[in-house]
């Protein structure tokens, strides 16, 4: 298609090499990119020189000198690609996604009445985000009070930025705050997300190289992984979900926090483990289990545990105090499951929203019952 072979043309312009790669679009993931070739592994597939990446120096000086000082570049660049239009980007802006596709995935342009039927884990990220827009937006309102660009011009910049943008550690970007050492990388920004079979991803001072881990046959999609995210992590920051991800997990606050009282929250509060009370294919987090102690152990019991001493006198009292920690897991987790089932229910009957978003929740929420129904049969209590 016309649209990539213009985007390779101009790759080559800015001496950014493919090996045995190109851009395609594929079925429910945007553009991906696949080999054309057999490939080994340990081959370099793309090099993208450092002159090519967008980045906070890179950003129009009209545009960043308005901006206040220590203005974080996520908000940068997302200014830059909304103010500065330049022709310089035209074939890499003509491959990124539209703002219909942008509107159709990501939580953060969704009716906010669709947030309150995130998961707990995707709705507090999603709160992180909203906080960090709006500080963006109102920086950009003050310092272009006449300028035509509406909110939902800025937000779809930001979300391009949110979603697109590869964190690089380099001598020179040391002293940047964490949160700075991003950039807009070409080509490479097409690369989907894989949880187990990335390729591996080196920043240089004069490049960053995209390098196999594995042998493709023709035809075969090259990932590269975007961090060990869960999918209520990657539904807020990303717009998806994979349907196997090997760093799945749910956060269980909503089942065990309401069965807490206020008592037993100080208490756990106290210790350090009050709430963020997590579950995954491994089953529940140390934090879990000592929540799980408080509601059903005597106090003294709790403590023990808490202190590390549990297990000193070994046998059966620690396995009986474990099953009926588990047993009461499979409670929860059962009554958890039937607040799912309603909030299914409760999207499905819904109308707010385009439903490919209401899918999407739907989705995910089943991904996490299935967590729980492999937990509860592991249990087998
Ligand atoms: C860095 S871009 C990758 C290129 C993108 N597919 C495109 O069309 O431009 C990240 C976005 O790609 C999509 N994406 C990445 N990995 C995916 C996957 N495994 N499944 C579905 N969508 C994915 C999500 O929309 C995500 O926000």
């Amino acid at each position: 298609m016309e649209v990539y072979e213009d985007l390779l043309n101009w790759a080559r312009g800015q001496d950014i090499e493919l090996h045995g790669i190109e851009p395609r679009p594929l079925s429910g993931r945007g553009i991906g990119v696949v080999s054309t070739k057999s490939i080994k592994e340990n081959e370099v597939l793309l090099r993208v020189p450092t002159s090519a990446l967008r980045t906070a120096k890179t950003v129009c000086k009209k545009v960043s000198s308005k901006l206040p000082t220590g203005s974080r570049v996520h908000g940068l660049l997302a200014a830059d690609i909304i103010l500065n239009p330049s022709p310089k980007y035209k074939q890499w802006n003509a491959v990124m996604p539209s703002r219909e596709d942008v509107w159709a995935s990501l939580p953060l342009t969704w009716n906010r009445r669709l947030h309150e039927l995130l998961p707990r884990s995707a709705r507090e990220r999603l709160r992180k985000q909203e906080t960090k827009f709006e500080r963006d937006w109102t920086a950009i309102k003050q310092a272009f009070p006449d300028s035509k660009i509406s909110r939902n011009d800025y937000l779809y910049a930001w979300a391009l930025v949110n979603t697109r943008t590869f964190y690089y550690e380099l001598n020179g970007n040391s002293k940047l705050h964490k949160d700075d050492r991003l950039a807009l990388q070409p080509v490479a920004d097409l690369l989907n997300h894989h949880d187990s079979e990335g390729c591996k991803v080196d920043f240089e001072s004069d490049d960053c190289t995209i390098t196999s881990t594995r042998a493709y046959a023709p035809g075969d999609e090259v990932y590269i992984c975007y961090g060990n995210h869960g999918n209520d992590f990657l539904l807020a920051e990303y717009g998806f979900v994979l349907p196997q991800n090997r760093w799945d997990e749910v956060c269980l606050d909503d089942a065990i926090l309401p069965k807490l009282s206020a008592r037993q929250k100080e208490q756990l509060d106290e210790v350090g483990f009050l709430g963020n009370y997590m579950l995954d294919s491994n089953g529940v987090c140390y934090r879990t289990q000592v929540a799980l102690r408080l509601i059903c152990l005597p106090l003294n019991e709790w403590r023990r545990f808490v202190d590390g001493e549990a297990g000193a006198g070994g046998g059966d009292a620690e396995r009986q105090q474990q099953e009926e920690v588990d047993r009461k897991l499979v409670h929860l987790l059962r009554k958890y499951q039937d607040m799912i089932r309603n909030t299914v229910e409760r999207i499905k009957d819904s109308e707010v929203g385009q439903p490919c978003q209401r899918d999407l929740l739907c989705l995910r929420w089943t991904q996490i019952q299935s967590l729980m129904e492999k937990t509860i049969e592991k249990l087998d209590v």
